[in-house]
């Protein structure tokens, strides 16, 4: 069981070695003034105890708003002190009761006794990960599926359809350059020939698992650093906090100690979903009040992780448009602020992308990347996006490690990024 652990981690994170679990961290409830901070303090902010949930990935989704950017405080406003929430308990959900069964009506002599009871359905067999990714995948390998299929069917490979089909791994959002490599990796030696489509999703899977390969790195956690600071940045709704929890949980449940700071300090909605979080996973998390400047609050969300000799911070940021200067110039604050802490943090910047966007994100990598200085990448919402190929375009391009992609919104719908497996679904290849 340690060993699967240990195995675990390292496949999430890399790098050093994990600990064994430790209890809870013991967070001071009311931190002292930061002498330090930015600016000094009003009136102490009371946190509102976090709603405990039995599902919170369903209840955070009904807190989400769509965030109107235009409404962005100023950045100066003075502090509030920090409220940190100890961690809390671990909430288990709550099993769902069985049903009760039954009672066959008696036969009363006019009526017919009622057939046997129908045995209860099997349950569907819990499926494993490449099952869940190939699902996921499903809408955009069916799209280059059914492009094999008309391009390939009963004519051979020659000029014309080597164009078609380069045609269709573009409209994939594969990007140009990758295209080219598969159309010419398939034109080798079966020029003239016909080829069936086994064959070509075969090439696809290679040529995709090439690119990918190279970009394909666990998350490393350093051990050494106390904490050790991971900042995620990313447009609006791509999963940001969600992704936040997601981890959480997976080091939590490798014994490190977490720190959420809900450095969207736009919406109440979202400092309530990290809470929530924080409650589900055991980690503590610091929060402001609505309006507060997001740098003084991961300023002080990291003083307090030091103090307590926290494994990993973790700082929500809010959400931003990579073309809004002034937001991304709020976010370059953040980590200037942070650096006043500690000069090599953040350690990680995790950008996380939504793969329903297609083609922006290429953009998103080259703003964010220029501005936050991005580490790595994060890919969200693979499952039901026909659009799903940007990843390889964005890997082809950019050569940023991919860390995690995420297939769902439940907890345990995130996974280290891994090549083959992405490039055998993304072709529609059986296993
Ligand atoms: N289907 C699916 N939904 C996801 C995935 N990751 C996140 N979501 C959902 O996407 C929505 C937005 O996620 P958040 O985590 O709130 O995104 P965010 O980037 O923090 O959002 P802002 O704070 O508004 O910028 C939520 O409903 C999540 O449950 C995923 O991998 N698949």
């Amino acid at each position: 069981m340690a060993e699967e652990k240990k195995g675990l981690f390292r496949r999430f994170f890399g790098g050093g070695a994990p600990k064994p679990a430790e209890p809870e961290p013991e967070l001071a409830p009311t931190p002292e003034p930061v002498a330090e901070a930015p600016v000094a303090t009003p009136e102490p902010v009371a946190v509102e105890p976090a709603p405990v949930a039995a599902s919170p990935a369903i209840e955070a989704e009904a807190t989400v708003e769509v965030i109107e950017e235009e409404a962005a405080p100023a950045p100066a406003e003075p502090e509030a002190p920090v409220a940190i929430e100890p961690a809390p308990p671990v909430v288990e959900a709550e099993p769902i009761p069985a049903p009760a069964p039954v009672e066959a009506p008696r036969p009363t002599g006019f009526f017919a006794a009622p057939a046997a009871p129908a045995p209860a359905p099997e349950p569907a067999p819990k499926q494993n990960w490449f099952q869940r990714l190939k699902a996921g995948l499903s809408r955009s390998s069916n799209a280059i599926s059914d492009g094999i299929v008309s391009v390939f069917t009963k004519r051979k490979l020659d000029a014309d359809t080597l164009e078609d089909f380069e045609d269709v791994l573009i409209q994939a959002d594969l990007g140009l350059t990758t295209a080219a490599a598969i159309t010419e990796a398939l034109k080798k030696g079966r020029f003239g020939k016909e080829i069936e489509g086994d064959e070509v999703r075969a090439v696809l899977a290679e040529e995709v698992s090439k690119v990918l390969a190279p970009v394909a790195k666990p998350l490393v956690i350093d051990p050494a650093r106390k904490p050790h600071v991971v900042l995620v940045v990313g447009v609006n709704g791509t999963g940001k906090t969600t992704t936040i929890g997601k981890l959480a949980s997976k080091l939590r449940a490798d014994g490190r100690s977490v720190m959420l700071a809900a450095g969207d300090t736009f919406r109440a909605a979202a400092v309530e979903q990290l809470k929530i979080w924080g409650q589900r996973t055991g980690a503590a998390v610091v929060a402001r009040s609505i309006g507060a400047d997001a740098a003084g609050l991961a300023f002080d969300a990291l003083k307090e992780a030091q103090a307590n000799g926290t494994d990993v911070l973790m700082i929500d940021t809010a959400g931003r448009l990579q073309n809004r200067t002034e937001l991304m110039a709020e976010l370059e604050k953040v980590i200037r602020v942070i650096k006043k802490q500690d000069p090599t943090a953040p350690h990680s910047v995790l950008l996380t992308l939504d793969a329903t966007t297609g083609q922006n994100a290429l953009q998103q990598v080259e703003i964010f990347g220029r501005v936050a200085g991005v580490t790595g990448l994060v890919m969200t919402k693979l499952d039901g996006t026909a659009r799903g190929g940007i990843l390889v375009a964005i890997a082809a391009k950019y050569g940023l490690p991919i860390h995690f992609i995420g297939v769902g919104e439940g907890i345990n719908d995130l996974e280290p990024f891994a090549a083959d497996d992405f490039a055998r679904a993304i072709a529609g290849i059986a296993a």
